[in-house]
């Protein structure tokens, strides 16, 4: 199996968001029989509202030993605990108060508010993905990254022409004037998005099928952002169909 980028099409949002749930499922099963431990790393947006909402209403979840399960985040935005703007914030309504993962496997990027400085909390997230990392990594290879992507291309906090898409020697970084509200964000950086093992974008809506278009066709990092994540062993796109509208035929792998 090469690891060349897929497209998988579904006729709209919500079966999008139930066929990522199932997959999302039986191969979180599968990595935790394989490996007792899984480690997943999730971003805000509709990935929470569409994805890990339909994983925590789907019944297959009740089959997960959420025990073995940890959970990271992409990105973050700089605001206070309980802020409606922090991604974790809506993850937790979405997804953690329906699934058994225990608190201590649940590892938030800090908030604003508590009394560490922006790039204080980058550093520290940066410590505790050295701690949970396997021997001779830097950080924990993720086993399943879920990525979302902004009508200009970006993802996580990555934005098109910025600075953060070029660091390599750091894997959380601060962004201070993100075009998307808040501005003040923290994000993984591109070297620890990539070695995760897969890494699935998940975008729906014909806003977003031009950058898909141009990322699918090799446009630079600097313009496409999305088109610079790459995992290990998979790099699946799942879109609805509006969002496909500029998919190579190639690349299409399956449509619904
Ligand atoms: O914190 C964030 O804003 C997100 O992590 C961001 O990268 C998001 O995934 C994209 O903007 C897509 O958001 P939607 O999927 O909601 O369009």
């Amino acid at each position: 199996m090469t690891n060349e980028r897929r497209v998988l099409v579904h006729p709209d949002k919500q079966a999008l968001g139930a066929s990522v749930a199932a997959r999302f499922i039986t191969k979180i099963i599968d990595v935790v029989d394989e490996q007792g431990r899984a480690d997943i790393a999730i971003s805000g947006g509709s990935v929470s509202t569409l994805v890990l909402a339909a994983i925590g209403q789907s019944q297959a979840q009740e089959s997960v030993d959420w025990s073995k399960v940890h959970v990271w985040w992409v990105d973050e935005r700089w605001v206070p605990e309980g802020d409606a703007d922090r991604n974790i914030t809506g993850t937790q309504t979405d997804f953690l108060e329906h699934v058994a993962i225990p608190a201590e496997n649940v590892h938030p990027m800090a908030p604003s508010d508590a009394g560490l400085t922006i790039d204080e909390a980058a550093t520290q997230y940066e410590r505790e993905l050295h701690d949970a990392a396997p021997d001779s990594a830097d950080a924990p290879r993720f086993d399943i990254t879920l990525l979302g992507v902004g009508p200009d291309g970006h993802t996580a906090s990555l934005f098109p022409e910025f600075p953060q898409l070029r660091i390599t020697d750091r894997m959380v970084v601060s962004v201070d004037d993100s075009p998307k509200p808040p501005a003040q964000r923290l994000t993984l950086t591109y070297p620890v998005i990539n070695a995760s093992q897969r890494v699935w974008v998940i975008l729906s809506g014909a806003e977003k099928a031009s950058v898909l278009g141009l990322a699918l066709a090799g446009a630079s990092v600097d313009e496409v952002p999305v088109g610079g994540v790459q995992g290990r062993k998979r790099t699946v796109f799942f879109v609805d169909q509006v969002a496909a509208r500029d998919v190579p035929e190639n690349l299409i792998a399956s449509t619904y």
